[in-house]
């Protein structure tokens, strides 16, 4: 799909620092006017996509800039384009504000971790039987005086070619995060890193072009084991900002730098200008710089890209400079495709994920036994509680049942006793007297009998039954 650059611009709140010979204002939501102060008042005007004004609330100068511009950009990653947003301006004229930001004031790429880690749960999951997979990784690279250092991993990378004419970065570390805060604390680890100096224009400046990109795989896995995959990008670009010496007081390194900085920012609009041209035949020249060497595809291939132009309110020459600049850029168109592919396309992935599926139902089987096993085991130790506290009591029915027998084994002893007593008186005080003795023989004998009795039920076996 072809797609021209977008091009808005942002007005910062005045510095005290900056010269005071020019008033930009926005003259409607896509239109600013330039005028210079010298008497004459020549005023200019410029249309772009959109333009911003600054108002005191800075962090809400912020969220106005994210809604309207930046978070197409999101989406548009998450449908699978490849994007890029670029801010491009003098030096302090609040492209790092606008970029990054501050946990006080938060940029763009602050706003777009909040919001992709919110999305991506509510994409991630399963419908109908389809599984939906996100996966986001990131990187952190700057250009300082032509070289590519990595902001994360470590030590210097190479721009390469592909055989697609496509360029990357060999040897660029590349980081999975699980949050918004992995990859925040990245970002500020790597801001640690970036080279940066102060100049008389702005006390932070960047002296390197930093590219902070955020990739994102979605994975749907389809009930048949089919494969979609999305892998996109997003990339978010803190230019160094275009200076003049005499402007900033730059001596030495800073000299040096600057003079680098200005190098790339030609290039880059050299690079512009060829592109934006209709009918172009003439070769881009992509090569001249390692920053358009890089931004090869966001310049000129597949990529959707919004080039944010940074302007000063009261700075007549640089502004202009930069309203021409971006108003050149604005004619550049880009060829977009969503980077799908399917599993029918995708045939060297497809058995790779029919093993993983595999794999994944064999350890799901293991895992139902387990919890069988587990169940099993639960039963086992309820029985096992249950039998010894039977155990328990049938020990304490056995005392009780011991003490009863002593009892009784007292009471028959006392009965053949006082038995044994009346055989003797009986044999003793003659005939007179049987009849008596008769009597309390058989009342003795009826409570031996029973006592008999109580002793034949004790030995009566135990309830043993135990259910399990
Ligand atoms: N729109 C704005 N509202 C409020 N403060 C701003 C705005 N833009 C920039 N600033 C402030 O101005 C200062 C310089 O801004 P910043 O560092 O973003 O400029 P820069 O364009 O990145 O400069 P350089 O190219 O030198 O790195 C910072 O303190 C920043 O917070």
């Amino acid at each position: 799909m072809s797609d021209k650059i977008k091009v808005a611009i942002r007005i910062r709140a005045p510095a005290k620092e900056r010269p005071k010979n020019g008033a930009v204002k926005l003259v409607s939501p896509n239109e600013v006017s330039v005028t210079q102060i010298n008497g004459n008042d020549t005023q200019k005007r410029f249309i772009f996509d959109q333009c911003f004004e600054y108002t005191e609330d800075t962090s809400q100068d912020q969220l106005i800039l994210y809604q309207a511009l930046a978070r197409d950009y999101l989406l548009y990653t998450l449908d699978g384009y490849n994007t890029c947003i670029f801010a491009y301006g003098q030096t302090g004229s609040g492209k790092s504000h606008t970029i990054t930001g501050s946990p006080e004031s938060p940029g763009i790429i602050y706003r777009i971790c909040e919001e992709l880690f919110e999305v991506g749960e509510l994409y991630e999951g399963s419908e109908n039987g389809t599984q939906t997979r996100f996966t986001i990784h990131h990187s952190y690279f700057e250009i300082y005086n032509e070289q590519v250092r990595d902001l994360l991993g470590v030590g210097k990378c190479r721009i390469r070619e592909k055989a697609d004419k496509t360029t990357f970065v060999e040897g660029l570390k590349e980081f999975e995060a699980k949050n918004r805060e992995q990859i925040l604390d990245s970002l500020k680890r790597g801001n640690e890193l970036r080279t940066t100096g102060s100049t008389n224009a702005n006390e932070h400046s960047s002296r390197s072009h930093a590219i902070f990109t955020i990739s994102i795989t979605q994975t749907e896995i389809s009930p048949l084991g089919e494969i979609f995959e999305r892998r996109s990008s997003i990339r978010l670009v803190d230019l160094a900002g275009s200076e003049r010496a005499s402007a900033t007081g730059s001596r030495g390194d800073r000299l040096k730098e600057g003079s680098n900085i200005n190098k790339s920012l030609s290039s880059l609009g050299r690079v512009i200008s060829v592109l934006a041209k209709k009918n172009q035949t003439k070769l881009v020249p992509y090569r001249d710089s390692a920053l358009t060497w890089v931004l090869k595809e966001n310049l000129g291939g597949n990529s959707k890209t919004c080039m944010i132009a940074c302007v000063s309110p009261s700075d007549f020459e640089e502004t202009m400079s930069t309203l021409r600049y971006a108003n050149i850029a604005s004619h550049i168109v880009t060829e977009a495709h969503i980077n799908a592919c399917e599993a029918t396309q995708d045939k060297e992935q497809f058995p790779s994920m029919k093993t993983l599926i595999d794999e994944l139902q064999v350890a799901l089987s293991q895992l139902k036994d387990q919890k069988l096993i587990q169940d099993q085991m639960r039963k086992i130790k309820l029985t096992n509680r249950f039998l010894e506290s039977t155990v328990e009591r049938e020990k304490n029915l056995k005392t009780e049942y011991y003490d009863q027998c002593m009892i009784i084994s007292r009471q028959r002893d006392q009965l053949s006793n006082s038995l044994y007593g009346i055989l003797s008186d009986l044999s003793i005080q003659g005939q007179d007297d049987t009849q008596e003795a008769i009597r309390k023989l058989q009342e003795r004998s009826t409570i031996f009998k029973s006592l008999l009795d109580a002793d034949w039920n004790f030995w009566q076996p135990l309830p043993t039954q135990i259910s399990s």
